[in-house]
């Protein structure tokens, strides 16, 4: 039986380089485009029930990579023996981590039904939506226009494009040409969820359009080891939102303390892994997930400026050096951040609470202020509710001008291009376009995709205005769901 895990990419709306330490927090967006793990047995079930069995193979098949590789998996340690030099560290530690989670929590009775299955082998099939990486350069090729039309006509999954390798060096240009949605943490949490779906460790719900199941000790086991599996691959322990968006979906997060894991990255050398596994499950984990979702009839809009993406960890070394280097001007503008980030949540709440107490009112003010340059709001409401509204969609801009302004201070004080100067341009002109809320640069900024808040059905105003602009409006959106069990093979679709 195969089992189809499926989990989001995400928008670091607010929150970037604050959200690395507590007790900041980060809002982040999920997105309805997705990465899917499909986890198959290799071989048929053995007849006996003499399970003796040592070593697990394993294939991993990674087609818009065109790789596949092949492993063996002792069964004593958890180690991973590799057929070829193309790995892929992120899915070799989910695996792993899994298994030895299953090991760490299945009681006896379990363990025949859980060795069985092993020995059957593991065939994984990786899959990322085509929202993941920019196909500026197909889209070019072919001659077709700039236009989210374009995208539309790819085919699901198409072949991912390789940034030229001598970028990735001078440029800290990333491996594939990736639009900054968070492709290892969906990857990694999709492979978590499969297999601890398939070993019988979870019971994950499926992917129901209506409902949003985020308060599951499920979840909470898939966070951890995806979490733990996922920093170990990189090598560092990031703030995690991301990974925690691919699990429970859009939220405002604040991180774990990184010891839960660093206890972990120490010991792993040293000690049996399902030992590691069992401590890091028993840890105190104390990152802080509250609900938060855009309000009612605003719309998340990225635009992808085709500039093959930055590497976001260059980018937080660089913050963290001018942090030691002049700690008090950094403390200053992290303030002032903090402040302008809490501002613009502030806003949200306010116009979701005003969108429940009086919805009229605000789907008047939201469908009047769509069609028109933020300018031009104010002078068209004179009713003391309507002005209301009015009020807390400026404060929102304002709040994110603050956002902005206090990010390019950042950039500027630890050289690098936080938000570039074609990226201030580009923003510029997109907070001037009629029905459009805010925009900024998500998550580390750089040169990733901008994001946009457009109000009601405005965002073809700026889809034409990014064309003329030579940016790409993307086709993902919002889609607060978190990872899901899916009932088909995504490419059956
Ligand atoms: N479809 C895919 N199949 C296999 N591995 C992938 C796929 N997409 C992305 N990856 C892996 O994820 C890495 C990108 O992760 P990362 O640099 O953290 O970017 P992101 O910001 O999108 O998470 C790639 O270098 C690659 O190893
Ligand atoms: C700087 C950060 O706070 C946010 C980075 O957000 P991005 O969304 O830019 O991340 P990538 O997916 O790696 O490109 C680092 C962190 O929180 O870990």
């Amino acid at each position: 039986m195969a089992v189809v895990a499926s989990a989001p990419g995400k928008v670091l709306m607010t929150g970037g380089y604050l959200v690395l330490e507590r007790p900041n927090a980060g809002i982040v967006l999920s997105t309805n485009a997705r990465f899917y793990a499909i986890l198959k047995p290799l071989y048929d079930a053995l007849e006996s029930d003499c399970l003796a069995v040592e070593w697990m193979d394993l294939k991993v098949n990674s087609p818009q990579m065109s790789r596949e590789t092949t492993y063996k998996m002792s069964l004593k340690d958890f180690t991973l023996q590799c057929s070829s030099e193309s790995k892929n560290p992120f899915v070799e530690y989910a695996v792993q981590y899994s298994i030895a989670a299953a090991y760490a929590t299945l009681d006896k009775n379990k363990r025949n039904k859980l060795l069985k299955l092993l020995s059957q082998g593991m065939d994984i099939t990786i899959l990322g939506c085509n929202d993941f990486y920019s196909y500026r350069n197909q889209i070019e090729a072919r001659g077709l226009p700039l236009v989210p039309e374009s995208l539309a006509i790819l085919k699901p999954f198409t072949s991912i494009t390789f940034n030229a390798e001598e970028s990735n060096v001078e440029d800290c240009k990333p491996e594939v040409a990736k639009t900054g949605l968070g492709s290892s943490a969906a990857m990694t949490t999709a492979v978590v969820a499969a297999l601890l779906n398939y070993l019988g460790v979870v019971d994950l719900p499926l992917y129901s359009t209506n409902q949003k199941n985020d308060k599951s000790l499920d979840l909470d086991l898939v966070h951890m080891i995806a979490q733990t599996a996922h920093c170990i691959a990189q090598g560092k322990v990031g703030s995690g939102f991301d990974v925690s968006s691919a699990v429970y979906g859009s939220h405002r997060y604040v991180r774990f303390s990184p010891n839960v894991i660093s206890s972990a990255q120490e010991d792993v050398d040293t000690t049996p892994l399902d030992e590691v596994v069992g401590d890091v499950l028993k840890g105190k984990w104390d990152h802080e997930r509250t609900n938060f979702s855009l309000p009612p009839l605003m719309n998340l809009i990225l635009g992808e400026p085709g500039s093959g993406g930055s590497s976001t960890p260059s980018m937080v070394g660089a913050v963290k050096k001018w942090q030691k280097s002049d700690p008090k001007k950094s403390k200053d503008t992290w303030n002032k951040l903090s402040e302008a980030n809490s501002a613009l949540e502030a806003q949200f709440n306010l116009l979701s609470k005003l969108a429940a107490d009086n919805w009229d009112s605000y789907k008047a003010v939201i469908t009047g202020c769509s069609m028109l340059k933020s300018e031009k709001w104010m002078e068209q409401f004179s009713e003391a509710t309507h002005v209301e509204i009015v009020k807390a969609l400026l404060g929102a801009r304002d709040a994110m001008l603050k956002i902005r302004f206090h990010m390019r201070l950042m950039g500027d004080a630890a050289g690098i291009p936080i938000e570039p100067e074609s990226q201030t341009r580009l923003l510029d002109v997109t907070m001037d376009t009629e029905g459009v809320l805010l925009g900024g640069v998500p998550g580390a900024g750089g040169f990733d995709a901008v994001f946009a808040i457009t109000l009601s059905d405005s965002s073809t105003n700026l889809t034409k205005i990014w064309s003329s602009h030579n940016v790409l409006a993307m086709l993902v959106r919002e889609d607060p769901h978190g990872v899901s069990i899916e009932s088909d093979d995504p490419r059956a679709k």
